[in-house]
């Protein structure tokens, strides 16, 4: 009988160490600074709730604990990086963690690319960046010809429009050469990513019903910032014009462009990972605020161990923001981006498009490329302005998105 005694007590205490070690709050598990969690299940998702967005909470954890920080996701414990040089430590693993986006996988099913890893991850990102051209920016033009001077015009409503046609023609072809079968895609479209937004974190972000993209929204910020910026406007339209003459922009002349290609937005031909490939459009806006990587072998990041298994959230968006990197950094500013200013950045301070195990957005030429043409068929055409007194606040989800839509007004340039 003692010695049945003596055996249980033996398992309840091992257990009882067993739970305290693998709970949450217990800093035995890593020596990286994070806030504790605020429940078992939830880890830190109430916090991040209540910052707002995940953007906004990286922000925030980043300037209390550093460059490196853990933090809870519900049960898991995970890790923030958020420097050029923690990056670069970062910058060969592939893989992606299921968990961070586990919450889609019912909307986008489990074969979707995002959950794709390892080799066959690999041999779908380099089809994906083989198959992505389109006149579509000429379409747009004539219908905005066709709009009475100073009506108001919906820019994210256009946006979405025009991109979606875009990606779904250089996709699938002339299947969807027909605005009926985009509208009834576009509808599907719209429930998926709005179910994605409200499963961000269980209901983070406000359900937009409007359906959004990275692409539509770097073209609505561009055309924004050009709206609320009338000097770099005017500079862009004088430069247009005496580069290109009558001519389109093309591959050839793209690279003379020097503030659409060097300052607002990167060039489409060249290598992304260079520093001399930077703008202030994907900066300012934060498109795209962070990626994540499932740590691939144990390691050491910025000191200290980090096991294989540990999902790490990269907050490209954190250091985009950096006032160290970016001075006055909510301030739209196209000069960071001259060649002096360039050079007084590390490298990889400006990922928008992800960096890490060569598994950059495969469609950033594409999306560059076709903002270049339209932005300048748009600029060459009409004065863009905003409607006055409008207050835009950006919203931070998956992608950065306005919070509402932003009017603009067109007048003709010729
Ligand atoms: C300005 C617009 C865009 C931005 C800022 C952007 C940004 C990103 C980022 C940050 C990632 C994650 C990379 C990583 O995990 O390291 C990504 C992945 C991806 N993007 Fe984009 N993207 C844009 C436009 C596009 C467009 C137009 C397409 C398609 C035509 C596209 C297709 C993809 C695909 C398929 C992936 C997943 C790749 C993989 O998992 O291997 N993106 N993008």
């Amino acid at each position: 009988m003692l010695q049945f005694v003596v055996f249980a007590v033996t398992i309840i205490i091992v257990l009882v160490a067993a739970v305290i070690f693998l709970l949450p709050g217990s800093k035995k598990i890593t020596t990286i600074p994070g806030p504790d969690p605020v429940d078992f299940l939830e880890g830190n998702f109430p916090d991040i709730q209540a910052a707002g967005s995940l953007h906004e909470f990286l922000v925030e954890l980043h300037q209390t604990y550093g460059p490196i920080a853990s933090l809870w996701w519900g049960p898991r414990l995970t890790v923030s990086i958020a420097s050029p040089e923690l990056f670069k430590e970062q910058s060969k693993v592939f893989d992606r963690p299921g968990c961070i986006y586990e919450q889609f996988k019912p909307l986008l099913g489990e074969d979707s690319i995002l959950f794709t890893n390892g080799l066959e991850g690999r041999k779908r990102h380099t089809a994906y960046s083989k198959c992505y051209s389109s006149t579509l920016s000429k379409e747009l033009i004539a219908k905005w010809s066709a709009v009475p001077a100073n009506d108001h015009i919906p820019l994210r409503r256009y946006m979405f429009a025009f991109s979606i046609k875009t990606v779904l023609q250089a996709s699938f072809g002339s299947y969807f050469n027909d605005d009926k079968t985009i509208y009834k895609l576009r509808q599907a479209y719209d429930f998926v990513w709005s179910e994605m937004e409200n499963r961000l974190l269980g209901g983070i972000t406000e359900a937009s019903r409007e359906s959004l993209d990275r692409f539509d929204q770097l073209l609505t910020w561009a055309l924004y910032f050009l709206a609320s910026h009338q000097d770099v406007q005017d500079q862009l339209f004088e430069e247009l014009n005496m580069v290109l003459g009558d001519k389109d922009v093309e591959p050839e002349n793209y690279n003379d462009l020097n503030l659409m290609a060097n300052d607002l937005l990167l060039s489409p031909t060249s290598d992304p990972e260079s520093p001399e490939n930077e703008d202030e459009t994907l900066r300012c806006s934060v498109l795209s605020p962070f990626a994540a990587r499932v740590q691939d072998v144990d390691t050491e990041l910025g000191g200290h161990r980090v096991p294989a298994g540990t999902p790490v959230i990269q907050a490209v968006g954190v250091v985009l923001k950096d006032p160290e990197i970016y001075p006055d950094p909510d301030r739209f500013d196209p000069d960071r981006f001259s060649d002096e200013m360039k050079k007084t950045r590390p490298n990889l301070s400006f990922e928008p498009f992800g960096f890490a195990g060569k598994r950059i957005c495969p469609g950033y030429q594409f999306a560059l490329a076709e903002s270049a043409v339209l932005l300048a068929a748009i600029i060459r055409s009409f004065k863009v302005k905003l409607i006055d007194d409008q207050v835009v606040v950006p919203e931070h989800g998956l992608l950065t998105k306005p919070k509402e839509e932003i009017w603009i007004t067109l007048s003709k340039r010729k």
